[in-house]
Parts: C-alpha cells; sequence; structure tokens
C-alpha cells in the first residue's frame, strides 16, 4: 500500500499538504519548478498559518489572483539562497588548451572556461541559520550548477562537470563539490538526485566513486582515500541495499540493480504534470503507481523516455506506460560494476584486505550476471531486460555500450566484444545521423528520446568506445567526437549558448520535448566538450579545414554579449524567413494530461529514423 509511504520530505510547504497542492495546481508559473525553489518570508509555521487564514478568507476556494497574492507576500524569489562567488582558482588559460589546434575551436574552448564564472554557486550563510526557509540542501562548498531552471547541484551531471572543472585546473572547486557530496552521503546516508530535500527520496546513477576516481587521477591523495573510503563504503551500500533483486536466470539466481522509488505522492518539482497525467487513472493506488514510475524515471536521469515504457511487450505508449520498476537497466549495472572495481582497487591501495575481497567478491558477481543477462551474441550489444516478460528488450540506446566505458565486460576477450559492437553500430546506420547520437530510436515528444541528442551519453559511447584502444572502435570514437564538437559549435555560433541537450538529426540542431523548454548553461554540455577537445584537439577541426568554419560575434563572446545577441538575433530572423529554424524549434506542450493520453505534439516532426535509415548511412557523412 503505497500510500503509507513517507512523502518526498517532511516540508508541508516543499514536498507534501494543502499548501503545495493548492499552489501547483494553480499553476502561477510557467515552470512548476520555479515554486519550489522560493524562499519562504517567514518559518513553516506562520507561513502555514497565512496559508489557512487565506484559504478560511476564500472560502476554500482561492481564485489564481488570491493564491498569487500569498505567495507574492510569502515568498522571495527562486535564487535567494546564493551569494556573489567568483571562484579562486578560476585561471584565463588553463593547459589543456595549448592542445586544441583548430583557431576557432581554442577560441570557443577558451569561452568555456569563462562559463564556469557564471555558473558558480555559493550558499550565503542564512541557509546554514535557518535551513527551514529554503529547499537548498545546504553545502558548505561553492560549486558548480547545471544552468537555467537547474539552480542546485545535480548527481550524475556533477561528474562531467568535474570533468570540465579539472581540465580547468579548478581544483579547489572540483574537489569542494565531490566534499559536499560526501558530506551529504554523511548526512542522508546517499545522494539524492539534486540538492533540494525535495529530491531526498530518490538518488541519480551512482558516480561519485569516479568522481573521487577522477580526484585520484589528478593528484593521487591516498590520504584524502583513507579519509572518505568509509563515506564511499556507504554509498555503495545503499545502492547494494536499496536497488538490487534477484532475477532467477537459466537456473542462476543474479543479483542485478535497477532504478526504483518509495515515496508517495507526485513528484514536487513537477506536481501539476504529474496530477494531471495521474487523472488518466481511477484509484488512488493507479496513481501512486504511476508517480512511484515518474519518480524512478527522474532517478535513472531519463526522464522521461519510452526507454521505460512497457506496453504489450514494445516500447510503445506514453508516460502512462511507464515500467521503470519491471526494467532491469545495463547502464546502472555497468556503473555499479565499476564502482565495485574502483572500491576493490581503493581497499587494496589502503591495505584492507577483507574489503577489498568484498568488492572482488561483488565485482565479479556483476560482471557474471552482466554477460548471462545483458549481453546478447546475435545482437552484438548489451540491452535493458523485462522482468516481465522475463526478455530482453532489442531497442537502441546509448547505455547499450556502457559497460565499454565502465569497463565492465570480459577484458581477456576484448576483440570479441569489441569487434560485435562495432558491427552492431554499423547495423543502426549510427552514421545517418548528422549532429550526434540518438537517445531512441523513438519518437514520442519525450526529452529521453528521438530526436534528442545528450552530452554524457555521447561521452558514455565515444569514451568507451576510445578506450578499448581497438583501431575500428577508435574511428568510430573520433567521427562521432567531431560531429558533437561541430554540432555544439553550431550553435554556439548561432545562439552563444551551450544547451542541455541538442539535436542528432541536425548539424547545430536543438534539443526539445518533454516538460520544460530546453535550458542552457551547460554544466555537462560544457564538460564534455572541454574532455572531447582535450583528447581529440589534435584532428578535430570546426569545418574540414583547422581555422576554416565562418566566424560570427557570438563564437568569441564569453556568455552572451551585445555582439553575440545581435548575431544570434539575426541569425534566427534569417533563419525563419528560410523556414528553418521552425524545424529547429521545440513548443512547450501546454496540455500534458492530454500528452499522457498518448497525444504527441505535432510539432516535433523533424527528420524521422525511418527515413534517414533508407539513406542507408550515405548521408552527409563520409562513409565508414
Ligand atoms: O524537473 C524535471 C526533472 O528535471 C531534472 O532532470 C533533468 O535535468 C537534470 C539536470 O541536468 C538531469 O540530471 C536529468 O538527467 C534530466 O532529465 C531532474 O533530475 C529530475 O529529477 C526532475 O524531475
Amino acid at each position: 500500500d503505497r500510500s503509507k509511504l513517507p512523502p518526498a520530505c517532511d516540508s508541508m510547504i516543499y514536498c507534501h499538504g494543502p499548501l503545495l497542492n493548492t499552489v501547483q495546481m494553480a499553476g502561477l508559473y510557467n515552470d512548476s519548478k520555479t515554486f519550489v525553489d522560493m524562499k519562504i518570508k517567514m518559518s513553516p509555521n506562520i507561513t502555514l498559518e497565512h496559508f489557512y487564514d487565506m484559504m478560511s478568507r476564500t472560502d476554500s476556494n482561492p481564485t489564481k489572483a488570491d493564491i498569487q497574492e500569498f505567495v507574492n507576500q510569502n515568498f522571495d524569489p527562486e535564487g535567494s539562497e546564493f551569494e556573489d562567488w567568483r571562484p579562486s582558482d578560476w585561471k584565463h588559460n588553463p593547459g589543456f588548451l595549448a592542445k586544441i589546434k583548430d583557431p576557432l575551436l581554442h577560441k570557443w574552448a577558451s569561452a568555456l572556461n569563462d562559463l564556469w564564472l557564471d555558473l558558480g554557486r555559493k550558499m550565503k550563510e542564512a541557509v546554514k541559520e535557518s535551513p527551514d526557509l529554503y529547499s537548498i540542501i545546504y553545502v558548505e562548498h561553492p560549486f558548480i550548477v547545471p544552468g537555467g531552471r537547474f539552480r542546485e547541484f545535480y548527481y550524475w551531471d556533477s561528474y562531467w562537470i568535474i570533468k570540465g572543472l579539472l581540465l580547468s585546473e579548478m581544483r579547489t572547486t572540483a574537489k569542494g563539490m565531490v566534499n559536499n557530496l560526501l558530506s551529504i552521503v554523511d548526512r542522508y546516508g546517499f545522494i539524492p538526485n539534486g540538492g533540494r530535500i525535495y529530491y531526498l527520496m530518490r538518488s541519480q546513477p551512482p558516480l561519485l566513486i569516479p568522481m573521487v576516481q577522477l580526484l585520484m587521477e589528478d593528484t593521487d591523495d591516498l590520504e584524502y582515500l583513507r579519509e572518505h573510503i568509509h563515506t564511499l563504503d556507504k554509498e555503495f551500500d545503499y545502492w547494494m541495499t536499496n536497488h538490487t533483486i534477484e532475477v532467477n536466470h537459466e537456473g542462476k539466481k543474479l543479483k542485478m540493480a535497477m532504478y526504483m522509488d518509495n515515496s508517495q505522492g507526485p513528484r514536487p518539482e513537477s506536481y501539476k504534470e504529474d496530477v494531471d497525467c495521474a487523472r488518466h487513472f481511477d484509484t488512488t493506488e493507479k496513481k501512486e503507481e504511476l508517480y512511484a514510475e515518474l519518480k524512478a524515471a527522474a532517478e535513472s536521469g531519463w526522464d522521461f523516455s519510452s526507454r521505460w515504457f512497457i506496453l504489450n511487450g514494445t516500447n510503445k505508449g506514453n508516460l502512462t506506460n511507464l515500467k521503470v520498476r519491471s526494467i532491469i537497466p545495463v547502464d546502472l549495472n555497468a556503473i555499479l560494476c565499476w564502482n565495485a572495481q574502483l572500491m576493490m582497487e581503493y581497499h587494496t591501495r589502503l591495505q584492507n584486505e577483507e574489503k577489498a575481497s568484498y568488492y572482488r567478491r561483488i565485482h565479479d558477481d556483476f560482471m557474471e550476471a552482466i554477460e548471462e543477462l545483458l549481453w546478447h551474441e546475435d545482437v552484438g550489444v548489451w540491452l535493458d531486460y523485462s522482468l516481465e516478460s522475463s526478455r530482453r528488450r532489442d531497442y537502441f540506446y546509448p547505455s547499450n555500450l556502457s559497460p565499454l566505458w565502465a569497463g565492465s565486460y570480459d577484458k581477456a576477450r576484448k576483440d570479441y566484444f569489441v569487434n560485435r559492437v562495432v558491427n552492431y553500430l554499423d547495423k543502426v546506420k549510427m552514421d545517418i545521423f548528422e549532429g550526434g547520437i540518438p537517445t531512441t530510436f523513438e519518437h514520442t515528444g519525450e526529452q529521453w528520446d528521438y530526436p534528442n541528442a545528450w552530452p554524457p551519453l555521447q561521452y558514455i559511447v565515444i569514451m568507451g568506445l576510445a578506450n578499448t584502444g581497438h583501431p575500428e572502435a577508435m574511428r568510430y570514437a573520433t567521427e562521432l567526437a567531431t560531429k558533437w564538437v561541430r554540432s555544439n559549435f553550431e550553435v554556439w555560433k548561432q545562439k552563444a549558448a551551450m544547451l542541455e541537450k541538442y539535436d542528432a538529426t541536425i548539424l547545430g540542431g536543438l534539443g526539445g520535448g518533454g516538460e520544460y523548454v530546453v535550458q542552457t548553461g551547460f554544466g555537462w554540455s560544457n564538460g564534455v566538450v572541454m574532455s572531447l577537445l582535450n583528447r581529440y584537439g589534435d584532428v578535430i577541426s570546426a569545418a574540414d579545414n583547422f581555422g576554416t568554419a565562418a566566424e560570427s560575434g557570438a563564437v568569441y563572446g564569453a556568455g552572451v554579449g551585445a555582439g553575440g545577441v545581435v548575431t544570434a538575433l539575426l541569425v534566427v530572423l534569417a533563419s525563419l524567413a528560410a523556414g528553418t529554424l521552425g524545424l529547429m524549434v521545440y513548443k512547450r506542450r501546454k496540455d500534458y494530461a492530454g500528452f499522457c493520453n498518448g497525444e504527441v505534439d505535432k510539432l516535433i516532426s523533424k527528420k524521422p529514423y525511418t527515413e534517414l535509415k533508407s539513406l542507408n548511412g550515405a548521408s552527409n557523412q563520409k562513409q565508414r
């Protein structure tokens, strides 16, 4: 009975109760997250008293204007928790820039280095003194946020942000971010989805242990590792205790990990969207099941995607068909296997023999289970597994390749695995996409679906292939890295901005879909491009020759300078006149409930996969 489960957090302002319900259902703001990020002016109790006064004054039937007035009088705007901060370790010309041969890309990378100044946040002391007035979770050290509506840290985003920070030689900021996460594990026993109390009942892909590895690769500080190893044990235990199940497969019992949810109610930050969607179910129990699926999908980082739809055994459907809790995901298992490997190495270095063998056993079990249940020789890749049908889900996702990145496959048979994976990429015609690797081949209008392409997924596939050292895989990696860098650069030239997601089907195409408009900033996007330029800066050019891409004022600005704005506006107007931008822009859906019922936003059409694949891989890209 899910109605007995705890809410997202105790707060009757930010997580559950009539105040939250009344304000969020009134739809005061374009984005539901705005309200739950606001600061209350007085204590929670006084705020609640004011709310009940307003309700009795209005016979429990307040108008939108009454509710807006209540919010205006009792809340400060979102973002009130931060003070100005300039990272003291920021430097103008970090060493990695010297590796970038193309002068245009070099200048761009330098502008990306400047973006950390815009994305840095430091919390006011007042947050520490009166945490009850805020939804933000207090952390001691300043940090880098993704950007836009994402004004707090995000768990898995932080991995790519820290990669970028280390390339920018911002070691203090990077270490501060890891220290914040460690302190959160000490306080809460795990890392929430993001740094807000309304995220406290779910996590995100577990990358803290790999983040510590990034610090170790940078400074190899064994004392730091010794100091924090117990916290890392705790984080790993959280996943093994709360996120694993036993799967019976061909006479074997395999321990596998999955995303879950153990709270009740809609997501506070998308409250109205979730409640509206739940109208498609007639009982509280069914509504709660939907909320659980929505929250489990958010925990996966892929919110939302046809990857989690099950309808008559297929990946068709809509949000009402979410079945995240019935799917064993390749990426989570690969990442935990990698976590176990790192923990085994850490404990070995710290001479904790018993712990090292404990993690070795877990690592070996994951290796076996991943191969037994998720690897498919005939398809040539790892696939998610449905607990409903006890069958694999044979659909393309970049996460299918995540064991290459996480190293969770038998390296003694590397050629066997890599040859098949390269054939798989050929088979799905990965070369037909001009702008990157799409998230899926399903065109649902959800943001983790076709034709969107996400930075972390590009990184996972590219680095997975590149790190094999296998010539064919490395060639693929270089091609994919080139497309991604060029496409991001194209958008930068037009808009002087980095986006959270892009369009795989168009060089310079913007991402879209889902429940909020595409955000700029953007933490992981910057980290991924920096990493690719660090690795491929000697071979990737902005166009076919170094230094030949068309220049625009925007390229040289750090963020949006006046020149950049003018240039971007001209480009937008010109594209509108040519009717091209219309194809690239996504409109936010107004009627989310309608969408839940299976209505796809017709604006999001673009280049369907079915058409593209008939091009036989010969589109604009070089034939491999
Ligand atoms: O508010 C809706 C959802 O927003 C977040 O998800 C998306 O942004 C995150 C930050 O970049 C990213 O980590 C995630 O993969 C994206 O899907 C948030 O994480 C969700 O929990 C939230 O419901």
